[in-house]
């Protein structure tokens, strides 16, 4: 099991990994989406919790995708769904509504790289608030792609985004996903699982889980989205 010292508070929780989750009960899912420009690496990071590998290839999401991974918090088995969402405004549409329905939290990624993707959060933040994830939902800011600092105009934007993240009220992590950096990957959304069971989440309403993402599914999502055929 790994310690985590949760929020910086002196409590301590057992986190443990579950394998074979597919076989596992668990008393409760909590839903988290994770939203950003096209090409952060929401992809990249959602992989990486979940399988606790690097994807050696991503493709742009159509649509929505979701990795899930059961963790074992204090003795109770949670499944963390991750709903990685389309960064794109073409795959998006009429897909939006379904992302944030029922979830728990959401994660906002930026690249350190990439300005740009830093100026469009406001952005991503007020489609949140719109479909109910304000002020108090739990969110944490995530700026991806630290293998490629330093750089100057990172680390001015760097500056920006503490003062973004703390008007917002919500914490601000760097990380990587890309080789090496998968165990704080791997804190960032176990954290935000430990905050949400803290905060009593999922409990009574089934998440909208029976939106399950088949293959088969997927192909309507991508036709839906695109108009073409897969
Ligand atoms: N150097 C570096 N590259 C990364 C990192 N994370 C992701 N990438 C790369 O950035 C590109 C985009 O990553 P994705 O994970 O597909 O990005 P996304 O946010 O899911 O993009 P959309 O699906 O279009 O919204 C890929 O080539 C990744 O390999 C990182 O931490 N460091």
């Amino acid at each position: 099991g790994v310690r985590l010292n949760g929020t910086g508070t002196n409590v301590h929780t057992q986190v443990r990994e579950m394998h074979s989750a597919g076989s596992l009960s668990y008393s409760r899912t909590f839903k988290i989406v994770v939203v950003g420009d096209s090409g952060v690496g929401k992809t990249s990071l959602t992989y990486c919790f979940c399988t606790g590998q690097w994807p050696s290839a991503t493709q742009t999401t159509i649509g929505v995708d979701f990795r899930e991974r059961v963790l074992d918090i204090d003795g109770e088995k949670i499944k963390v769904q991750l709903w990685d969402t389309a960064g794109q405004e073409r795959f998006r549409k009429s897909m939006v509504q379904h992302y944030y329905r029922d979830a728990h939290a959401a994660v906002f990624v930026y690249d350190v790289s990439d300005v740009a993707s830093f100026r469009s959060l406001p952005v991503w933040l007020e489609e949140c608030r719109q479909n109910s994830l304000g002020p108090d939902t739990p969110r944490v800011l995530i700026g991806n792609k630290v293998d490629l600092l330093p750089s100057v105009t990172a680390a001015s934007v760097m500056e920006q985004a503490r003062h973004l993240a703390e008007v917002h009220g919500m914490p601000f992590h760097l990380c990587s996903a890309r080789g090496g950096g998968g165990e704080r990957v791997d804190a960032i959304f176990t954290a935000l699982a430990v905050q949400l069971k803290r905060q009593g989440c999922g409990r009574g309403r089934r998440v909208a889980g029976s939106f399950k993402l088949t293959k088969a599914k997927m192909h309507l999502v991508h036709y839906y989205c695109t108009g073409s055929q897969t």
